[in-house]
Formats: structure tokens, C-alpha cells, sequence
């Protein structure tokens, strides 16, 4: 059986992983304490066994919630996804669109200095890029659609046309932003267990304009990944 354990921010980015195997979930035991449930389920056709968890907004709350599920499972798990909506960088992932990780980034983890911004690793305190298994990212994008490039992780989501480019300028081929992919991450190389990271597009990177975000449509586009995703996570083999 291989085990993956999918972690989201909300739980309706949860139901649109889980809307992506027909038939429901069940529940996947019940948390160590009163932390968010883990749902399960097991797309038809494969070996796969899925947990899916909505640990919360935010690097922190993705970093707890994907330990805390890494280190209570019964039986280890082959591969961490983190997955969500996201906003895309023009012109790499346009609003609709899904963006599968070839590196997961600390894109604002470090230090402002008088020369510029400073990532945690330049600073020696750790790494600012986790790397998912390029096999993998490759045949992930294959099967959604994706476009395939680096996904920034943010604490505060960009509002501004002058921070998309300054991040655009210091992350060659950035394809989305998000608030989660870097704390699932770091979870993941704690427990070491591989990780990738799947966004669809709910608006672009930029000024901040709520009228413009496609929640709905981003939600939609997350269970069609899903549902291309699974083939491709029934057969991966972790040495790919
Ligand atoms: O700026 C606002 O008014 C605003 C309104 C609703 C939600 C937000 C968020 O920052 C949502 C963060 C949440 O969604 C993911 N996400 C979606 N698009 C982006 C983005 O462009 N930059 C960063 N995160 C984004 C994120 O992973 C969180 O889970 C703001």
C-alpha cells in the first residue's frame, strides 16, 4: 500500500483533493489531540492510500499540522503533497491554471539589509529551497497540464505590482506563490520523506484585488489535478 499524506490550508481545498476520488472519505483516525482530522481515502485502481489534512493558513500552521501527522502515522508515508490554491506569476501560470513545484522556496525568510533582502540560507541558518523529486515534478506536470516551475512560499501574500517583480526578479521561472509549500516541506525532510507541491491559480500575483480572485474555479482545477495526479503517485517509485 502506499501512503501519501496530502496537506491544504482550508478545508475546502481539502474536499477538492478529496472530490477527486469518488465514493468519499472516511475518517483516518482520530488526531493526537484536538488538532485538524485527517481524511482518508483510496482512488480506485490503485494502491493508493491518501490522507488529506487542512492544517491551516500559513507556513507555521502547514509546518505543525504535516509533523504532527508525519510523526503520528501508524505506517510510514512514501511521499508528502502540499496542495492549495495559490496566485501564478505572469506569464509562467495564468489564473485557472495549475503550477507543479520544481523547488520549493523561502521566498521571505531572511533578513532586509541595506543591500536587499537577505534569504535564510545566505544568512547559515538553514536552507531557503526544498527540492521535490524532479522524476516526479516532471511526470506530475505531464499529467495535469501543469506548468512546472518554483513555487515561493510568503508569509504575507504580495499586493503590489513592485513586489511581484522584485520576487519574479530574485526567483528566475517563479510560477506561484503561496503560504504553505515550505512548511509542509521542512516538516518532510524532518521525517525524511520526499515532498512536492501541486497549486492551481486562483489569481495573479500582484496588486491586491479580491474582485479578481477565481476561488471557485481554482478549487475546481485542484480536483482535476488530483484526479491526473493519481496514476502518476500509484506507480512513482521514491529512487525516480
Ligand atoms: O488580500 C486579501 O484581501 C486576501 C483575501 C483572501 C485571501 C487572501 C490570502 O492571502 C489567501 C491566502 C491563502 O490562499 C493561498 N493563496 C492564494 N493566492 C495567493 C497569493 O497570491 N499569495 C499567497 N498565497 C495565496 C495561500 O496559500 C493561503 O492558504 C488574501
Amino acid at each position: 500500500m502506499r501512503r501519501v499524506l496530502v496537506v491544504t490550508a482550508v478545508p475546502a481545498e481539502r474536499d477538492a483533493v478529496l472530490a477527486a476520488v469518488p465514493g468519499g472519505a472516511e475518517a483516518a483516525g482520530e488526531p493526537p489531540f484536538a488538532g485538524p482530522a485527517v481524511l482518508r481515502v483510496r482512488p480506485a485502481g490503485t494502491r493508493l492510500r491518501v490522507d488529506v489534512l487542512a492544517a491551516g493558513v500559513g507556513p507555521a500552521a502547514a509546518a505543525a499540522g504535516a509533523a504532527t501527522a508525519l510523526a503520528g502515522a501508524a505506517e510510514p508515508y512514501r511521499l508528502v503533497l502540499a496542495a492549495g490554491i495559490g496566485g501564478g506569476f505572469t506569464p509562467a501560470a495564468a489564473v485557472g491554471g495549475t503550477v507543479v513545484a520544481s523547488s520549493i522556496v523561502a521566498a521571505d525568510l531572511g533578513s532586509h539589509t541595506p543591500d536587499g533582502f537577505a534569504d535564510i540560507a545566505s544568512l547559515g541558518f538553514g536552507t531557503s529551497v526544498h527540492r521535490p523529486p524532479g522524476r516526479l515534478a516532471v511526470a506530475l506536470a505531464a499529467a495535469a497540464g501543469a506548468a512546472l516551475g518554483p513555487v515561493l512560499t510568503v508569509s504575507a501574500a504580495t499586493g503590489s505590482a513592485a513586489r511581484a517583480a522584485e520576487l519574479a526578479a530574485r526567483h528566475e521561472g517563479a510560477a506561484a506563490e503561496a503560504m504553505e509549500g515550505f512548511g509542509v516541506a521542512t516538516a518532510a525532510a524532518l521525517h525524511g520523506v520526499p515532498v512536492a507541491e501541486i497549486r492551481t491559480v486562483s489569481n495573479a500575483v500582484g496588486p491586491r484585488d479580491r474582485s479578481a480572485w477565481r476561488i471557485p474555479a481554482a478549487l475546481a482545477a485542484l480536483t482535476s489535478a488530483f484526479a491526473a495526479a493519481w496514476p502518476v503517485l500509484d506507480t512513482w517509485r521514491d529512487h525516480d
